[in-house]
């Protein structure tokens, strides 16, 4: 089994004057799969996006086996060891098709063949922008996939099945349960919270294990 330890000793993060996240403390082991579940707004994404470094309003301390980001070195270690699915897939300044962003997660032919078998592998060269939701979410599951096949070993995922039909969430869910990494994911879905060692809640910024 896979995957890195990720540490967080009293984070906090501000956009502008709100406090999104407020002094989480939390210890995820080596391999460990925990689902973070929580209302709307409460802060979920934006703690993902600080383990990746997005997300710069931050105070304490995140460190991804063991190493903090001090440095640009760093910084780029992270996101070599982090893969990511956004919750929100961002257009980008240019259009993007499907095969450069399985590219982007630096294991192209490993991505293409998860497209394949998710049932995206027809869509490789068409711009991102015109994929339905479903499918862009399949996609960025696809580069996940290679980005892990690349070296990756902790997976951030920010509600990756949302725009799933249902047998696809079982599907994904099954996948990214079974992917040999340290997965943090965002999730409302049952099915996928159900995979999970842990399930941890967030309210108003503030993270409590649910029983
Ligand atoms: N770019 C931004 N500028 C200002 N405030 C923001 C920004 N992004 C998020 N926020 C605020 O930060 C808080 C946390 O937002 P976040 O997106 O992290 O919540 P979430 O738990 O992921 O929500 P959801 O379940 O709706 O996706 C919210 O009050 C939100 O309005």
């Amino acid at each position: 089994m896979g995957g890195m330890d990720v540490r967080m000793r009293g984070v906090a993060c501000l956009h502008g004057r709100i406090e999104a996240v407020a002094d989480v403390d939390l210890e995820i082991g080596a391999g460990e799969r925990v689902a973070l579940t929580g209302t709307n707004g409460s802060g979920k994404t934006t703690l993902l996006r600080a383990v990746l470094g997005l997300h710069r309003q931050v105070s304490g301390s995140i460190l991804v086996g063991g190493r903090g980001t001090a440095s640009a070195a760093e910084w780029a270690w992270r996101r070599r060891s982090c893969a990511w699915i956004p919750q929100k897939p961002a257009a980008g300044r240019f259009p993007l098709l499907g095969d450069e962003l399985l590219a982007s997660g630096g294991a192209p032919a490993e991505a293409a063949e998860a497209a394949r078998k998710l049932g995206v592998g027809a869509l490789l060269g068409r711009p991102l922008h015109t994929l339905s939701g479903g499918q862009l979410q399949r996609m960025y599951l696809a580069r996940a996939i290679g980005a892990v096949a690349a070296g990756a070993e902790v997976l951030l995922a920010d509600e990756p099945t949302a725009a799933l039909d249902f047998g696809g969430q079982e599907e994904a869910a099954d996948v990214l349960a079974a992917l040999p990494v340290t997965l943090v994911v965002v999730t409302h879905d049952r099915a996928l919270a159900q995979r999970c060692d842990r399930v941890l809640e967030m309210a108003a910024g503030r993270l409590r294990e649910v029983a």
